[in-house]
């Protein structure tokens, strides 16, 4: 049961930001897990944005083990991933399509053909990236979208730069992205300088927004994030700006924003 003085309630005009306190990375997860369960109790069909990295796995092995219990269905359920390395196929095993079914979509009952990643191997990148907005738009939006975030404030591969990006498009990796990465490769040289992602406004458009974050190496992160200025300096901001934001960080995350009495 969440206690009340673990939630939190920031509002900006029309915008809502819902920050839950979790105890541990472990919490977290199984908090994620319920709200994703909840979206597809709800709505069968939904259509469900998901995420990579080390943030979201514990949520996938969650919903697994409640589908194995006959808990979760996912049979009419479709997803839309958010980004995808630029020359990886699907059969390498740092994909992010590879990612997914080896940690969700292997082990539960959905269609195949209705999971979705952007092709790292299109060969003509701007049509994929083009084709990508359409097939979301095709399926309705997303209905929730779940979204790490990167040590520099990146959702998807969105990078901190000038300005926010609208659609899906290719990004060019700041080293800080490849190296937190590189772990996942046998040689920092292997990680590919270039991914194609949803853009901002493309995340933006989910109906609902579930940001995950655990771990004391994210608490700037997390801090500037949800207090700081809205900027393209640091694309995770934005989400100040959506109207229906929930942010579940465990403890260790939200150490900087407790330490300052934002919370
Ligand atoms: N493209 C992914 C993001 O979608 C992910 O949210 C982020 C954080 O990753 P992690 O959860 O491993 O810290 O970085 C990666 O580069």
């Amino acid at each position: 049961m969440m206690k009340q003085d673990k939630m939190r309630v920031l509002r900006r005009g029309g915008a809502m930001v819902r920050i839950y306190q979790a105890e541990d990375e472990g919490q977290m997860s199984r908090q994620a897990a319920n709200l994703i369960s909840a979206q597809v109790i709800l709505k069968p069909d939904a259509v469900l944005g998901l995420a990579t990295g080390s943030s979201p796995i514990g949520t996938y092995r969650q919903l697994v083990e409640w589908h194995r219990k006959g808990d979760i269905d996912f049979s009419e359920v479709k997803t839309v991933n958010l980004d995808e390395y630029l020359g990886l196929d699907g059969s390498s095993p740092a994909s992010y399509r590879f990612f997914m079914n080896e940690h969700l979509f292997d082990k539960v009952n959905i269609d195949v053909n209705h999971t979705h990643v952007p092709n790292g191997m299109a060969e003509d990148i701007d049509r994929e990236c083009r084709d990508y907005d359409r097939l979301v738009q095709d399926l309705g939006g997303v209905d929730l979208q779940l979204l790490g975030l990167g040590h520099n404030g990146h959702i998807g591969f969105n990078e901190p730069g000038d300005a926010f990006e609208n659609g899906t498009h290719v990004v060019e990796l700041t080293e800080s992205t490849i190296n937190a990465n590189a772990r996942l490769f046998a040689r920092r040289e292997d990680v590919p300088r270039r991914a194609i992602t949803m853009g901002v406004g493309s995340i933006l458009r989910a109906k609902k927004i579930l940001v995950i974050v655990s771990g004391e190496d994210k608490a700037r992160a997390v801090r500037d994030a949800f207090f700081g200025p809205v900027t393209p300096q640091l694309p995770a901001s934005i989400l100040q700006l959506h109207r229906d934001v929930v942010l579940i960080a465990d403890r260790a995350a939200l150490r900087l924003c407790r330490m300052e009495g934002r919370l």
